[in-house]
């Protein structure tokens, strides 16, 4: 790219001379071979001018190319080292990563492109301004001198251009929310019965018209600026062009010269013009390239140690010691002063009512996040001299919004696992554990067939069985829960398996069939299970019931009935509602 814009730089000034000599020799009579051979000389150089930039301007797509690559796995990687989940919870986080990939992909090319451009227009303008300097000093230092206020103001345009970027970030970020909303499958069904499309796109036009007037501004700005100067060149060019045809006539320059002068203050405005906006690019690449830096530089998210401690294989339990959480410091509470232990081979349960903080408690367990005071102890090591990483290797989880794959059945459960893909027995032990199997062997490519909210793309008739392949059939609800479920039960040998409500979506007798199957298989195994059914959890060995950020009653099931506390009013409410079901069903039989 050098060497093309190297010939790029020279070839408009052999241009300019070629064309000054075939006139002079022209005006002076000289003989055909040299005219012939001055005019070859011009069309060669023509034909650089002509060829060299697209030839640059492929090479140039190339590297945007390459750099693009080598910048997203740069970014994302770093995304991926934050072991928390704080930062994808702010949305500063989420502006500044969207300028991220924009700037990752886009800053350092046209920083390379703005640096051979700002050198090339440097060769280029020395060229022409050193011919200009032949015919008339002067006019050369106007010409120079119309580079100052150009260079000042296109380096304030670049900075507000940055800062304008960045202060809309929230407005296209809710933007990008709102028409996510109005094309999004998991969102059609809502939007539509609640009829608030309309409504969305309000909402979306308005950020979108809000981001405009910023942008709106700045180019009503740009254009007084930047129409200014360009106003002053032409004034200084047309100036200029008085004198050369003033200053022929008098005899003082050859019709080459003029030829010569006109090409010469062109090229050089347009050199000093390419100069300073190849400067100002560069200028706004490297502001804008500050956030790719803030992102891919950032400290770790969470508290790290010199000499993490490998976790053991649990063989005393977990215990939460006077366990405090708040999301952030302007967020209230979420658990005050929370102490209990999951014992190892046993089955804990989580009970308490819907924002009790019984999820929280479990990213705390998966260390997502660190307790604000307090501790969390693996067999009395604190979670924060461990690596996030090897903590979680030992443990298996079921979330409550568990992931749905856009990928085939066996992706599904055993992504990331390049062994289990390849000896597909494992896989399928898992999927008949979460009772899924028979489902996926009965899809039109069993294990391999795409699972997909997307459907048949149109036109999908008559196609090859390996685009067939990646035609999406669509899972129900309790379907893609057993699969995640497949996905956490892949593991055998994780010593604690997390299930934040692993039967909402299940039918009852699925949900009676998985809770079979989980309980046979936690028996000797430390498990953490949450449920509002009651009566999936109530032959846990131990049930902690959690209230407004505390644990209020823990013990067995019997235990927590003779109590007669909060569980035993749940329990016997949820009781009640079936047997009254019961009742009413025997009564009309009978
Ligand atoms: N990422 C978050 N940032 C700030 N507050 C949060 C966040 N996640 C949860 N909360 C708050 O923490 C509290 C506890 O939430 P949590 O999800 O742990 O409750 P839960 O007991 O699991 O509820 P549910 O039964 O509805 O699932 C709630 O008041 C909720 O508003």
């Amino acid at each position: 790219m050098v060497g093309m814009a190297v010939v790029a730089a020279v070839a408009p000034l052999a241009v300019a001379w070629s064309t000054k000599l075939v006139l002079d020799r022209l005006v002076a009579g000289a003989d055909l071979a040299t005219l012939v051979w001055l005019a070859c000389c011009l069309a060669v150089a023509g034909i650089l001018a002509a060829v060299v930039p697209q030839m640059s301007r492929f090479l140039s797509t190339e590297m945007t190319r390459r750099i693009e690559l080598v910048g997203m796995d740069r970014l994302f990687g770093s995304v991926d080292r934050f072991v928390g989940l704080g930062r994808f919870e702010d949305p500063e986080f989420h502006d500044r990563l969207r300028l991220a990939r924009d700037s990752g992909r886009a800053a350092p090319s046209d920083l390379v492109q703005s640096m051979i451009g700002f050198g090339q227009g440097l060769v280029t303008g020395l060229g022409f301004i050193g011919s200009l300097a032949t015919l008339s000093r002067p006019m050369t230092a106007v010409v120079l001198a119309t580079a100052v206020p150009a260079v000042y103001a296109e380096r304030t345009l670049a900075r507000r251009q940055a800062s304008m970027l960045w202060g809309i970030s929230p407005a296209i970020r809710r933007e990008i929310f709102y028409s996510m909303l109005l094309g999004e499958v998991r969102a059609a069904k809502e939007v539509r019965i609640f009829g608030i499309g309309g409504h969305l796109r309000q909402r979306m036009l308005a950020e979108r018209r809000s981001a405009n007037v910023a942008q709106r501004r700045l180019d009503l700005r740009k254009l007084r600026v930047q129409g200014t100067l360009a106003g002053l060149l032409a004034l200084v060019a047309g100036a200029g062009l008085v004198w050369a045809i003033t200053a022929a006539r008098g005899g003082e320059l050859t019709v080459g010269d003029v030829a010569m002068f006109i090409a010469a203050v062109a090229g050089a405005q347009g050199a000093v013009s390419q100069v300073v906006s190849h400067y100002a690019l560069a200028r706004q690449s490297m502001l804008m390239f500050d956030h790719y830096l803030a992102v891919v530089k950032v400290g770790p998210d969470l508290h790290v140690v010199g000499a993490p401690v490998e976790p053991s294989a649990l063989h005393s339990g977990i215990e939460f010691r006077d366990v405090w959480f708040r999301y952030t410091p302007d967020h209230p509470w979420v658990l005050r002063g929370v102490t209990f232990t999951i014992p190892h081979a046993r089955a804990t349960a989580l009970v308490g009512s819907n924002g009790a903080g019984k999820s929280t408690i479990i990213k705390l367990l998966c260390r997502f996040y660190d307790p604000t005071k307090g501790a969390i102890l693996w067999d009395g090591v604190d979670l924060r001299s461990m690596e996030p990483a090897d903590l979680r290797a030992r443990i298996g989880a079921v979330f409550q919004d568990f992931m749905e794959y856009d990928l085939t059945a066996a992706e599904n459960i055993g992504l990331g696992h390049a062994a289990v893909m390849a000896d597909r027995s494992k896989l399928e032990a898992a999927a008949r554990l979460a009772g899924v199997h028979e489902t996926l062997a009965r899809l039109p490519h069993s294990y391999d067939t795409l699972l997909s909210r997307m459907f048949q793309p149109a036109g999908s008739e008559g196609q090859s069985s390996e685009e067939d392949a990646r035609v999406g059939v669509a899972l129900s609800t309790g379907q893609w829960q057993r699969l995640a479920l497949a996905r956490a039960l892949l593991d055998d040998g994780q010593d604690l398996l997390i299930l934040d409500e692993p039967s909402s979506g299940l039918d009852a007798e699925a949900e009676y069939e998985i809770h079979t199957m989980l309980r046979a298989r936690r028996a000797g195994r430390t498990s953490l299970l949450i449920s509002h059914r009651l009566g999936a959890i109530r032959d846990a060995d131990r049930i902690l019931v959690l209230g407004d950020g505390e644990i209020l009653e823990e013990g067995e099931h019997a235990e927590l009935m003779a109590l007669n506390g909060l569980y035993a009013r749940l329990f016997t409410l949820q009781a009640q509602g079936y047997r009254d079901d019961t009742a009413v069903a025997t009564g009309s039989s009978d």
